[in-house]
């Protein structure tokens, strides 16, 4: 749907130029959620807005639906445009306008009858859910009722693609999610191209398919949700997981000598994490079973990304050092992920 090739933006002067965008080549197919994620400055909102040429690439293609955008005429480009609908973080409503004459906006000059505009616009207020403010003002309205106004607004020409811009970042939580459902249902209902610019791991994990990781204007690492979740390859990935993970405060208990965290001479701290789908063995059981060791979990976060259980335990393990091994040995060949904190069995 959306195929970037070498695509590079580059702002400033030749004296002090500003690489906002290097050499990005990206696919983004039809139907999926796609997320890119980075550090504030990182290029996610250039890249995005080389979509829809709010920004012109300095270099490279950017193909939407078929269609070059680069070589498109004014026209043409205003045309391509009604088909990429986009949300902001600030929602960007007209204040003097209220909610009905906001979505009604974009369809000025259709060709639609006052009456058919009028339909449209009810029934994109009823699919965000948000009719009984047809009359509202945007000040009148919570920032989670601006965003739904705003992306009834961005849906009025039937887009094909929709792009979010940190759409979610002013909203509380619970607004977050409710926002995230919306989209979520909007990409399956109307087989919409969903991609969302976020900072946050979690907004990703929630509703993405794929993702993109941006750092200082590159892709760093791309993926499907769950693999790079499961096995982040990259340092800058790694620091995004560890954000949305509850198996990192280990290091601080440890940092702090809590009491949890202290070994007996042969034990050892280990984060076990399942970076396969479908682990149903009973793993755990299993090795205190064939190997005689201790299995004390100190810390478990498991969690459901696309449907597939992902995460993992802190435990303190202990036993003969020769059973340790093996038992560790297993786990991985059962494609765990091992990963010794803490190691107490020098002290033996
Ligand atoms: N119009 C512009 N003129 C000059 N520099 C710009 C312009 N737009 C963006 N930049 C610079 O390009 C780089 C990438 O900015 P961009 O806004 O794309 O990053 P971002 O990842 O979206 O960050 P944020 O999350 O803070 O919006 C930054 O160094 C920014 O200062």
């Amino acid at each position: 749907m959306i195929t970037f090739s070498h695509v590079s933006k580059t702002f400033g002067t030749p004296e002090h130029p500003v690489y906002a965008v290097q050499d990005v080549s990206l696919e983004i197919r039809e139907g999926e959620i796609f997320g890119i994620i980075g550090f504030s400055g990182a290029g996610k909102s250039t890249l995005v807005r080389c979509i829809n040429l709010l920004e012109r690439p300095t270099q490279g293609s950017v193909v939407v639906d078929g269609r070059e955008m680069t070589g498109l005429s004014p026209a043409q480009l205003r045309q391509a445009r009604k088909k990429i609908g986009m949300i902001f973080q600030h929602f960007n409503l007209m204040p003097s306008r209220t909610v009905f004459g906001n979505v009604a906006y974009p369809l000025r000059g259709s060709g639609l009858s006052k009456r058919q505009v009028a339909e449209k616009v009810r029934r994109l207020l009823a699919l965000v859910d948000i009719a009984d403010k047809e009359n509202a003002y945007p000040s009148q309205l919570s920032g989670g009722q601006k965003q739904r106004v705003a992306i009834a607004r961005a849906l009025a020409n039937d887009p094909k693609v929709l792009l979010c811009d940190e759409a979610t970042s002013a909203l509380d939580p619970q607004t977050t999610n409710s926002i995230l459902r919306l989209l979520k249902q909007l990409n399956r209902q109307l087989g919409l191209t969903v991609v969302v610019i976020t900072h946050e791991m979690a907004v990703v994990k929630e509703i993405c398919s794929r993702v993109a990781v941006m750092e200082h204007g590159k892709v760093a690492e791309e993926g499907e949700v769950f693999s790079i979740f499961a096995a982040p390859k990259q340092p800058i990935t790694q620091s995004f997981i560890k954000t949305t993970s509850n198996l990192q405060k280990i290091e601080e208990l440890i940092a702090a000598d809590s009491p949890v965290t202290r070994l007996k001479p042969g034990e050892l701290i280990v984060r076990l994490s399942y970076v396969q789908r479908n682990v149903s063995e009973p793993l755990i059981s299993s090795i205190t079973e064939r190997f005689h060791v201790s299995v004390n979990i100190i810390f478990a976060d498991i969690e459901i990304v696309q449907d597939a259980p992902i995460g993992g335990t802190v435990a303190i393990m202990g036993g003969e050092r020769e059973q340790l091994t093996q038992a560790i040995q297993y786990l991985i060949e059962k494609n765990v992920g091992v990963e010794v904190i803490r190691d107490a069995r020098a002290a033996e």
